[in-house]
């Protein structure tokens, strides 16, 4: 069976010409069904770029991007994305922003069915008691349990997390962490999750993969197998030296991808050709009868060689 999702060499680039830019080089991924994978990159590297090629909303211009082992021609509600800043439609509540998606992939369903499946996925995310209130009635918190609830509620065989948790505070974040690792542990839709954070990755994923700046387009590193027991406990994780190790690998890679990746320019440096002027010296009050600056180049050096 071929995996369920798959990149062979695919490359990305944008602009033409002169102005063309190669922002993902010969990226080669395969992701098995039930896969948690993390891609962890520096900004601006191609993190959403890649997602962006899995989920359809753009084609790599050369290599491939399947699914299934069919190319991907586009979005689909197999794939489900949540992006880093909500997209909460601000004049639905909680309930009709999950049940808008719900509504519209399985239009089959009947009333009841439809509204207990919103209902279940609201619930999973811990909303209930704020199932009727308005986006900006929510933290941001809240508001991206909603995204993923809306995301979930459509049956996604690939979660697609893109940066989820960016906008929030550390100790949310955390809590937002553990609830995602949770739904997985007892759904185990294959997830890709793209971070900036090498604690982040390493706590939710069991794959983690580097996107490594390069002067040439970014690449996919070596892979990290985070090998550790699920239900993880951050507290208990954080003190490992297991932990430890596997953050200082990645840390290590991720460093020395941007030292290899930023050029190396030298210059020489000329003083310039003005000396500059004795403020010591008195000088004449008016414009005119100051000197020429003196130049560095008319200097007259006498070298003298004395016997010792
Ligand atoms: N549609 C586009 N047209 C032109 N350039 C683009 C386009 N999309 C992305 N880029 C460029 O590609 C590079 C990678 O962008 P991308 O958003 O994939 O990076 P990222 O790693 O997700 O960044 P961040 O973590 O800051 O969101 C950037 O230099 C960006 O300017």
């Amino acid at each position: 069976m071929p995996p369920i999702l798959q990149l062979t060499s695919a490359s990305k680039s944008f602009g033409r010409g002169y102005a063309q830019t190669t922002v993902l080089r010969d990226l080669n991924l395969t992701v098995e069904e039930g896969d948690f994978v993390s891609i962890i990159g520096y900004s601006g590297t191609g993190k959403s770029t890649l997602i962006n090629l899995v989920a359809g909303l753009l084609k790599p211009d050369t290599g491939t991007a399947k699914m299934d082992g069919a190319d991907i021609k586009g979005p689909g509600p197999e794939r489900g994305i949540v992006f880093q800043n909500y997209s909460l439609l601000p004049w639905l509540t909680v309930t009709e922003n999950v049940r808008l998606a719900v509504d519209q992939i399985f239009p089959k369903m009947s009333e009841k069915e439809r509204a207990d499946r919103a209902a279940e996925y609201i619930d999973m995310v811990k909303l209930t008691p704020a199932s009727g209130k308005l986006p900006r009635e929510l933290s941001g918190g809240m508001r991206q349990r909603v995204s993923v609830a809306r995301t979930l509620a459509v049956n996604p065989r690939i979660l697609l997390l893109d940066e989820p948790l960016s906008a929030l505070d550390a100790l949310t974040r955390a809590t937002l962490q553990d609830e995602i690792a949770d739904i997985w542990q007892k759904n185990r839709t294959t997830v890709i999750w793209i971070t900036n954070d090498p604690d982040e990755a390493l706590l939710v994923a069991d794959r983690v993969i580097p996107l490594l700046p390069g002067r040439d387009g970014a690449t996919l590193g070596e892979e990290i197998t985070v090998d550790l027991a699920r239900p993880r406990d951050r507290k208990q994780l954080l003190g490992m030296l297991e932990f430890k190790d596997l953050k200082l690998r990645l840390v290590n890679t991720l460093l020395g991808a941007k030292k290899d990746s930023t050029p190396v320019v030298t210059k020489k440096l000329s003083p310039p050709d003005i000396l500059p002027e004795d403020l010591a010296k008195p000088r004449s009050s008016s414009f005119f009868d100051r000197p020429a600056p003196r130049r560095r180049s008319q200097l007259h050096r006498e070298e003298l060689q004395i016997e010792v």
